[in-house]
């Protein structure tokens, strides 16, 4: 069974003694499976999907096709980078969570070493790609967000504070910086207000999931605040920051036309109502289905993507400000 010290501050986990291992993955589609797992696709997913509306509105119309291929190739080899990097620096405490104990470096499909090496060269090659194929400051920008991931969140506050996902969610929040960067050579006010949407979402993204797997995270020793606060009060937060998000994405209102602002509005009352429901059940003490509400996250964040990417590839007449 695993043990998981505390050393000082750091939770740190003694080697697993029951980790299923495989052997290194050797065969092509082995290593694929294996070196893929470790880029975790399905967060790149989502991470590019806020990279195309913030394009599209730097452009206010339809960027050059390259140059969002570009960019996109750009922000997962950034992405995937700073993922295999963070599973190389969590190995110890993907190994004591169900969660993330099928993850390569858990079965040692990939070694620490490979995976590090791997983790360093794809941000390396990142950030030359998007020199070459955008400019010096979307690489720039690149490459500060995977150190700020990696050396912040993952190795300082992931480990240390309850509050590690409000500012170590700021990494997730600059693919669109970067979108906005990459068009325009440049960071303008709605690209911060993008930033802002992503940031105020991640709380609601991640509490609620970690509502679910709050005795995994215990068991690493991740002070999660679903491991460290009672349910109502978790679930207070995510109403807290649900009505930081929905109202934050009204600031963008001046830079877009009506179908965002639309979008936006209905969007955000549909997932308050979801997170304001979540908060009733838990404060009657019910049996609530958080990861509804972490899927939903997600599909609240699509769908304002969505909106603001046709809303500025039609260019539709922008709402200005209203005073
Ligand atoms: C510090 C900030 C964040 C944290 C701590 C976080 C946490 C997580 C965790 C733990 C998972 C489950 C991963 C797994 O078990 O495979 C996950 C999944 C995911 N995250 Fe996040 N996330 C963060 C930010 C983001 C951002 C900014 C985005 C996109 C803009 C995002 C999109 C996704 C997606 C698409 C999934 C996969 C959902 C699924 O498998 O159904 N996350 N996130
Ligand atoms: C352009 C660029 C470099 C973007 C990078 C942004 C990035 C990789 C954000 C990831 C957000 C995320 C899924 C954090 C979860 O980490 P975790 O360690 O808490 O998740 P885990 O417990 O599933 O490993």
């Amino acid at each position: 069974m695993k043990e998981c010290h505390v050393v000082g501050e750091r939770s740190v986990v003694t080697t697993a003694v029951d980790a299923p291992r495989d052997r290194h993955a050797r065969r092509p589609a082995e290593l694929l499976k294996a070196y893929a797992g470790l880029i975790k696709p399905r967060v790149i997913e989502l991470l590019l999907v806020t990279t195309i509306p913030a394009m599209l509105l730097a452009q206010r119309g339809i960027p050059s096709p390259w140059l969002v291929i570009a960019t996109l190739v750009g922000g997962t080899m950034a992405a995937g980078s700073a993922n295999a990097l963070n599973c190389v620096a969590d190995a110890d405490i993907d190994q004591v969570m169900k969660r993330t104990r099928a993850r390569p470096l858990v079965r040692h499909t990939v070694s620490n070493r490979h995976a590090l090496v791997f983790g360093l060269v794809l941000g390396l090659a990142s950030f030359g790609w998007l020199w070459a194929t955008t400019n010096l400051l979307a690489a720039a920008l690149a490459v500060a967000t995977i150190l700020f991931y990696v050396l912040i969140y993952t190795l300082v506050l992931k480990r240390r504070t309850a509050q590690n996902i409000v500012w170590g969610g700021a990494a997730g929040c600059m693919p669109v910086v970067i979108g906005w960067a990459g068009v325009t050579g440049r960071v303008d006010w709605p690209a911060l207000v993008m930033f802002g949407i992503v940031f105020f979402w991640t709380p609601p993204h991640t509490w609620s999931l970690a509502m679910k797997y709050k005795d995994d995270y215990a068991r690493a020793g991740v002070p999660m605040l679903p491991v460290v606060a009672r349910p109502e009060h978790v679930s207070r937060q995510i109403v807290l920051f649900t009505w930081l998000m929905v109202l934050w994405t009204l600031l963008l209102v001046p830079a877009t036309g009506w179908l965002y602002a639309a979008f936006a509005v209905l969007a955000g009352a549909w997932f308050l109502v979801l997170a304001h429901r979540l908060h009733a059940a838990t404060k009657r003490g019910e049996k609530t289905k958080p990861m509804k509400l972490f899927h939903m996250s997600n599909t609240y964040l699509m769908v304002v993507c969505v909106a603001l990417a046709v809303d500025s590839a039609l260019s539709l007449p922008v709402v200005g400000w209203p005073f």
